[in-house]
């Protein structure tokens, strides 16, 4: 292990919208000890931010120019945790489709990217850190101790996604939304820079049929089992 890897390993969680990546991230962060970092959550900061300044997500200069003023931070409370832009709490504001959607926009741009690398290299250095998002093996920590790739059918995370939305009183249909994940998948993968795939060295886990306690338990398994080789 690298020695600047004073709090512990580094555990990467990459793989697409919808597969299960952030609430398994949130309970195997727990159960370890280490701190969960949401990249998404970082690129969705930023998309929002470049909304209320109205810049045109093909405007690169205007990108770099507001990624260098941003500052991202996590305020840990319990189990929970709140987004901070420049300190203002941008946790619920970050969630809307319209959001995710310019999200994936965003976060195919050079210098949003690039921002946002060193911005979670400095968060993870020193390890006992799960970072998930969609190139975090690849890209952002290449040297993780432990790489997992999670997935799922397109049906099963738009399904999944379909409930969230009806919970909370949204008016979709399962058509629209199984499709929607699809289109983002394919703006993901597609993208020049880091596009979502999986490490070659990553563990795959499809969680299509998996329940959320099985995905945790083979995680962490395999987490603890890897520690102690
Ligand atoms: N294995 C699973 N079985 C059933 N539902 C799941 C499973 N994993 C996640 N979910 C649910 O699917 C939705 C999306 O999960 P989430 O963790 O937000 O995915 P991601 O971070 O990969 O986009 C959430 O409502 C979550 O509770
Ligand atoms: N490390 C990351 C994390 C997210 N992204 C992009 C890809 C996604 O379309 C958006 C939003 O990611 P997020 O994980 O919050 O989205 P979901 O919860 O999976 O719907 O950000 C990325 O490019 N790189």
């Amino acid at each position: 292990m690298s020695a600047q890897r004073t709090n512990g390993v580094i555990v990467a969680i990459d793989g697409p919208s919808g597969a299960g990546k952030s609430s398994i991230t949130k309970l195997l962060a727990k159960r370890l000890g280490y701190l969960h970092i949401d990249t998404g959550a970082m690129f969705r900061a930023v998309a929002l931010m470049s909304q209320r300044a109205g810049i045109a997500c093909d405007d690169d200069a205007r990108l770099a120019e507001l990624c260098r003023g941003i500052e991202i931070e996590f305020e840990r409370e319990g189990e929970a945790y709140r987004v901070l832009v420049n300190g203002e709490d941008v946790s619920r504001e970050i969630r809307t489709e319209e959001v995710g959607l310019l999200t994936s926009c965003i976060s195919a741009r050079k210098p949003v990217r690039e921002a946002l690398l060193q911005m979670q290299r400095k968060m993870g250095v020193k390890g006992g850190v799960i970072l998930e998002g969609r190139d975090i093996g690849t890209v952002v920590f290449p040297d993780a101790e432990v790489k997992f790739f999670l997935t799922a059918s397109a049906e099963e995370r738009g399904r999944r996604r379909y409930l969230e939305l009806v919970a909370r009183g949204e008016a979709v249909s399962l058509e629209e939304t199984i499709e929607k994940v699809v289109c983002r998948d394919r703006q993901d993968e597609s993208r020049e820079h880091a596009p979502l795939k999986r490490a070659e060295d990553a563990v795959p886990v499809d969680s299509t049929a998996m329940t959320i306690d099985e995905v945790l338990a083979f995680m962490e398994k395999t987490v603890k089992e890897r520690v102690a080789a």
